[in-house]
């Protein structure tokens, strides 16, 4: 999982004078599975429309499988399958039919069409639903039967564009739980644009910040943690009863505490550099206090995006000078 599969480098696309994306630059590798993670509006849809070489761009330069999308979509479009938020099929059409006619179009020969699309029809699931109508699918096999539809060409990356919508909770683990599968089995890179925090943490390996065009940060959940939660990291939530003043001035006075809150008068939260929740045990009882709880947090996408999104702070008030 080393080389670059999608190169973007200071890619910018203007609308009416107002950045859609605005420099972006993104390195992707092959067998990775990235999640492209920004509200309404962010710049994803854009990004990927360029990297599919359907828009063009205003500057910047982008390859994906080494080719540059600009200049020859077409040899992109053979590498790369693409899973809209709204799927076109066709409902009067059996879910087997669909993935002919897909492979038609890709002028797939119709005896390798029809092993393909049997294959893949079972590895989604669809196995028994493949003589079935698509207008009586359900959302949640309509989506199944939409990446069955991008992998019949043999793609080497997939870009998946909301793949969740409307999916009730069990059809999104199940579909979460494909895609993984698909990106391990085929060593498929997968390209996952959501504002689904929850959804995106539980299968990708990096994440993409996006806001206003921007990508702001990017990494593994870990990573972004640390870029942006620094020297308070780690916070470890105390019950202890009683918390005396002195038990509480002792432990703020640990080394690597930087912040603490207090919660109720018998459990405290403490923001810290590393880890020391054995030091905290340790105070706690040498001040024979008796020791309710104690528990690590560590910080997830939820409190990432409610950092960037929403600009929610650690509260400043209990910071220690
Ligand atoms: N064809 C267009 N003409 C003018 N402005 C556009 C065009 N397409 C997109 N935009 C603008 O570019 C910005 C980025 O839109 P984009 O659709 O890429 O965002 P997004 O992150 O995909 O949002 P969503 O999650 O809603 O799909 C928005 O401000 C949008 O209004």
């Amino acid at each position: 999982m080393s080389e670059a599969i999608i190169k973007i480098e200071e890619l910018t696309k203007i609308y009416d004078n107002e950045p859609a994306v605005d420099r972006l630059s993104l390195s992707i590798k092959k067998g990775e599975i990235f999640g492209l993670l920004g509200p309404n509006g962010a710049g994803k849809s854009t990004t990927i429309f360029m990297l599919l070489g359907l828009i063009e761009p205003t500057s910047g330069n982008l390859q994906v499988c080494g080719i540059n999308s600009t200049s020859n979509p077409i040899e992109v479009k053979k590498r790369v399958g693409y899973l809209p938020d709204d799927l076109g099929f066709y409902q009067n059409m059996t879910g087997l039919e669909n993935l002919l006619y897909t492979a038609s179009l890709n002028e797939i020969p119709r005896k390798e069409a029809l092993k393909r699309s049997h294959h893949l029809l079972k590895q989604v699931g669809l196995g028994e639903a493949l003589n079935k109508k698509v207008g009586k699918y359900s959302r949640g096999m309509k989506q199944r039967l939409g990446l069955a539809d991008v992998l019949i060409k043999e793609p080497e990356i997939i870009i998946l564009d909301e793949p969740t919508l409307g999916i009730d909770p069990k059809g999104v683990q199940e579909l979460l739980k494909l895609i993984k599968q698909l990106n391990e089995e085929n060593n498929i890179t997968v390209l996952l644009s959501s504002h689904h925090l929850h959804q995106v943490q539980q299968i990708c390996d990096r994440v993409g910040i996006f806001v206003n065009g921007q990508l702001l940060a990017q990494g593994n959940v870990k990573e972004l943690a640390n870029q942006l939660f620094g020297n308070q990291a780690f916070v470890v939530h105390v019950e202890a009863d009683p918390i005396s003043s002195e038990l509480k001035t002792n432990l703020k006075c640990l080394e690597g505490v930087t912040n603490m809150k207090e919660i109720s008068e018998t459990a405290i939260e403490m923001y810290c550099q590393t880890d020391i929740t054995p030091l905290i045990a340790n105070e706690i009882v040498n001040h024979k206090a008796n020791l309710l709880a104690l528990s690590n947090k560590s910080y997830g996408l939820d409190e990432i995006y409610h950092l960037y999104f929403e600009g929610r702070e650690i509260d400043e008030t209990t910071k220690i000078s």
